[in-house]
């Protein structure tokens, strides 16, 4: 028997959480995002704006607890700077969103862009392609097949 979510959205309750740091690049994850979700008939979204991809665990470990969203979606952009801070905060959220994945019932998609410059961002972004819709469909994905597992 195979399982495997489908990409219906009707009736699906969605959280995103989007950080504003790198905005140029964000507000694109999230409007592809959304984009995707519309086009699959998803119409109970809830956004949370934080200020780094940094502070994104805290709020979706807050709203995985809740148990009331079908699936969470981390958007954020990490860009490589002169300085170490770029690898903490990209190592520091993919733990954080991976440990929340594991510690709660709510699956939580891991939308964060790390890229090396704001170019390689923006080609993510919507030049040649929306991470952000790939992010929606996988969240999409993983809500359905959550619920074939009940
Ligand atoms: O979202 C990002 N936050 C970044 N830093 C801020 C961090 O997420 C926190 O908001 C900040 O450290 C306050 O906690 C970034 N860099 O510094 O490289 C980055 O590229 N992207």
């Amino acid at each position: 028997m195979i399982y495997e979510g489908d990409y219906k959205g009707e009736g699906l309750k969605i959280g995103i959480v989007v950080s504003r740091f790198n905005d140029l690049l964000t507000k694109e994850l999230l409007d592809g995002a959304l984009d995707c979700f519309k086009r699959h008939g998803v119409e109970n979204i809830d956004i949370f704006k934080v200020p780094g991809a940094f502070e994104i665990p805290f709020i979706a470990k807050e709203l995985a607890k809740k148990e009331n969203y079908d699936a969470i979606l981390a958007l954020g952009a990490v860009v490589k700077g002169e300085t170490y801070h770029f690898e903490l905060v990209a190592n520091e959220v993919a733990k954080g969103v991976a440990h929340i994945n594991l510690t709660y019932e709510t699956p939580v998609i891991f939308g964060v862009i790390t890229v090396d410059d704001e170019i390689q961002g923006l080609d993510r972004a919507g030049i040649k392609s929306n991470k952000g819709f790939e992010y929606a469909l996988a969240t999409l994905e993983m809500a359905n097949l959550k619920k074939k597992l009940k």
